[in-house]
């Protein structure tokens, strides 16, 4: 079933979906999960512990947007309609590699996020964004999924406060999205190693440096380019690699080679790398939507051309 998006409501047992355009039989929170009446509708519901942050809630039929804040205890129930918006070209009706979907970690302004998704609707990925986890609610990624009708999970849970959901109520909310792959784009929390576990092989994460040199608690944004210029290095570029348990050691997928000028600033720097950063992430998720990545004996993951299978990029 391909689900293109989603309209979600945060509902206790009891009460009934608000503007949604439908309401939801109230089941008990050790049901898994509530199947619509409507064939048009699949509507998912299970139990959540946590608070989400927010949605944009529509119904399925409505011209505008009704921007619902939706958020009670008890249970979370989505309700998969085919709706305008956050809808690619492409779609699943064809032979070839299922559609696939993706989980989006940021902690800032996701300018990585939004050129992925621009390329899911653009069709250069094969795939559509499900759903935007971050930890930071207010960041400028948070606000573009939001004004893109991308359900947002807030994630770690704080300590300052009950908000975000906890590991576990993550993967499960990762599952009933049915997640494939989980693409952190300048996410600034260690993903813990039980969410590596329950996405083997299906974390990428992109880095602004050639890895493994200036990688590591400590180097995220402009910290990695004050580092590379104070090193004297003639080249820096982004990596895109498999995340394990630690940060930046895992398994590199793709690099880019770009120039370290005699009088960049790390903002200059930076400025160059992320251009690159934006062409390599959207190969390397389109080769990862097409199955196109295999991986050698020695473990080293590889690319293969879309064009000639039996190259490599
Ligand atoms: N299990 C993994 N989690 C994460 C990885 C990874 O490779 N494995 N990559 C990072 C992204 N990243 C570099 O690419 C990175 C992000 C943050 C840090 C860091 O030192 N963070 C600080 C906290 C910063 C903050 O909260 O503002 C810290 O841990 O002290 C290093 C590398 C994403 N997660
Ligand atoms: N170590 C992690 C790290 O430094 N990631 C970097 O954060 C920036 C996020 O930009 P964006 O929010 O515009 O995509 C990117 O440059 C990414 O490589």
């Amino acid at each position: 079933m391909s689900m293109n998006r989603f309209t979600v409501c945060r509902m206790d047992t009891l009460s009934s979906g608000v503007g949604l355009g439908f309401s939801l039989t109230a089941i008990q929170p050790s049901q898994k999960h509530l199947r619509t009446r409507s064939s048009s509708q699949q509507i998912l519901c299970f139990p959540i512990q946590q608070k989400f942050l927010s949605y944009n809630a529509y119904s399925a039929g409505e011209q505008h947007r009704q921007k619902t804040l939706i958020s009670r205890k008890g249970l979370e129930c989505r309700c998969y309609a085919p709706t305008e918006g956050n809808v690619s070209k492409g779609d699943d009706s064809g032979s070839g590699p299922r559609r696939k979907r993706l989980a989006i970690f940021v902690s800032g302004g996701g300018s990585n996020f939004k050129s992925i998704h621009v390329a899911t609707l653009d069709g250069l990925i094969h795939g559509d964004v499900a759903v935007l986890v971050t930890d930071k609610p207010s960041c400028g990624g948070a606000e573009y999924a939001r004004n893109n009708g991308i359900a947002v999970i807030f994630f770690p849970k704080s300590k300052s406060s009950s908000e975000g959901l906890s590991t576990d109520v993550l993967i499960s909310a990762l599952r009933k999205f049915e997640v494939d792959f989980l693409l952190l784009a300048g996410y600034l929390k260690l993903i813990p190693v039980e969410l590596v576990r329950a996405f083997p092989k299906s974390i990428l994460n992109i880095h602004p440096s050639l890895l493994p040199a200036f990688g590591g608690k400590g180097f995220y944004g402009l910290k990695v380019h004050k580092a590379v210029i104070a090193s004297g290095a003639r080249y820096s570029g982004p990596t895109i690699h498999f995340v394990d348990e630690h940060y930046d050691t895992g398994r590199i997928l793709a690099q880019r080679a770009v120039p370290v000028l005699a009088d960049d600033s790390p903002e200059q720097l930076a400025a160059r790398v992320l251009k690159e950063e934006h062409k390599v992430y959207v190969e390397a998720v389109a080769a990862l939507c097409e199955d196109r990545v295999v991986w050698r004996e020695d473990g080293v993951p590889l690319i293969k051309s879309r064009t000639n299978p039996e190259e490599y990029i």
